[in-house]
C-alpha cells in the first residue's frame, strides 16, 4: 500500500543495525510535521502480534464478569470497561474496552511500597496463561523496538543517541489491548472510540487491526486517515517530548471512530520514560538563542496528571 498524504513509512532496519542518520533525518522530517509516520521493519515477530491478538480478543469476548476481576487497583494496570475514560473537552466518554499492563513489579519494590503512583504489580485474569504471556512478549518486543526509536529520535536532535535510553531504566510503559465496539447506531454522530486528543508522553506505537478507523489532523485542520498497512505500525509523539524538544516536535491530534458494524482490536503503547526523568528542554541541544519554552517537570508527575485529569468523572450533556 502507498503511503497515506503526510504519513510517511520509515524503515528501521538501518537503525536496528545501528545506523541512526538515516532513519534519525526520517523521522525529524515527519516529527516536526504531522508527528505522525509508520514504520516497517519494526522487528515485532507476526507471531508475537497474531498470538496477542487472538488472545486478547478471546479475552474481551469473555463474560463481563471476568473481566471485572481484573478491575484496575490503582489508576492504570487491568481491565477498564466502556466510558471509562473521558478525553478534554469531549462530550461523551470513549467507546471503547482496555486491558492495560505496566513495568511487572513485585509489590515488595520499593517504589511500590513507596505508594509511587503507575507503579506496581499487574493484574491479571486467574485462569488465563496464555493471555499473559502474550502481553508479556508483546510488551517486551515493543520496549525493544521503542529502544530503537528513542536512540533514532535522540540522533535526530542531535544529542547523543544513548541520552533517552539512559532515562528509560524502569521506564513507564503502558502497552494496552483496546477493544473497539462498533458504535451504538443511535450514538453515532457525537460518539468516538478514542475523541480527538494528543498522547500525554514521549512515543506511542500503535498496531492495529484491518478495520481501520484511525484518523490524524492533517496540517489544514481536515482528519487524514491512518489506515492499517500490513507489517508497519503507526508512531506518533506525546505531549511530553513535544515539551521536552521545546516544540520542535509536533503532538498531533487523533481520533478514533468504529462506524464499520464490525468490533476494532488494536494495541498501543506508551513508551515513556522513568517516572523521576527530568524532561527540561535546555538538555535537548537547544538552539542557539533560544530559549526554553517549559519548565522541567518529573516526566511520572506530568503522566499521571493527565490520566488522572482523563478518569474524572464528566457531567455530560447527552
Ligand atoms: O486505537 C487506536 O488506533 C489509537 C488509540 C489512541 O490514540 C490512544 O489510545 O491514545
Ligand atoms: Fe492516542
Amino acid at each position: 500500500m502507498s503511503e497515506p498524504a503526510g504519513l510517511p513509512i520509515i524503515d528501521l532496519g538501518p537503525a536496528r543495525q545501528g545506523d541512526y542518520a538515516t532513519t534519525g533525518a526520517l523521522i525529524s522530517h515527519a516529527f516536526t510535521t504531522s508527528g505522525f509516520c509508520y514504520i516497517r521493519n519494526h522487528g515485532v515477530p507476526d507471531a508475537t502480534i497474531d498470538r496477542l491478538r487472538a488472545e486478547a480478543l478471546d479475552f474481551f469476548h469473555a463474560p463481563m464478569e471476568e473481566k471485572l476481576t481484573c478491575k484496575p487497583k490503582e489508576a492504570v494496570r487491568g481491565f477498564n470497561a466502556l466510558n471509562r475514560t473521558t478525553m478534554y473537552g469531549a462530550e461523551q466518554p470513549d467507546y471503547k474496552e482496555f486491558f492495560q499492563i505496566g513495568l511487572e513489579l513485585p509489590a515488595d519494590d520499593p517504589a511500590v511500597l513507596a505508594g509511587q503512583p503507575l507503579r506496581g504489580p499487574n493484574q491479571w485474569p486467574a485462569n488465563r496463561p496464555a493471555f499473559r504471556e502474550a502481553m508479556m512478549d508483546y510488551f517486551n518486543a515493543i520496549g525493544a523496538c521503542g529502544q530503537v526509536l528513542l536512540r533514532a529520535v535522540a540522533h535526530s536532535l542531535g544529542i547523543a543517541p544513548d541520552f533517552f535510553v539512559g532515562k528509560y531504566d524502569r521506564p513507564l510503559q503502558r502497552t494496552q489491548a483496546i477493544w473497539y465496539p462498533p458504535h451504538p447506531a443511535e450514538r453515532e454522530k457525537d460518539q468516538f472510540g478514542v475523541a480527538p486528543h494528543t498522547d500525554y508522553g514521549c512515543i506511542t506505537l500503535l498496531w492495529q487491526d484491518q478495520t481501520g478507523g484511525l484518523d490524524v489532523m492533517g496540517a489544514d485542520g481536515n482528519w487524514i486517515p491512518a489506515p492499517p498497512i500490513p507489517g508497519t505500525l503507526v508512531i506518533n509523539i506525546g505531549d511530553l517530548l513535544c515539551r521536552w524538544s521545546n516544540q520542535r516536535y509536533n503532538s498531533n491530534m487523533h481520533r478514533v471512530t468504529n462506524r464499520s458494524g464490525k468490533e476494532r482490536l488494536s494495541i498501543a503503547t506508551f513508551y515513556d520514560p522513568d517516572y523521576d526523568a527530568i524532561v527540561d528542554p535546555c538538555d535537548l541541544n537547544l538552539p542557539a538563542g533560544t530559549q526554553p519554552l517549559f519548565k522541567p517537570v518529573s516526566a511520572g508527575d506530568y503522566i499521571m496528571g493527565r490520566i488522572r485529569d482523563s478518569q474524572k468523572p464528566r457531567t455530560t450533556t447527552a
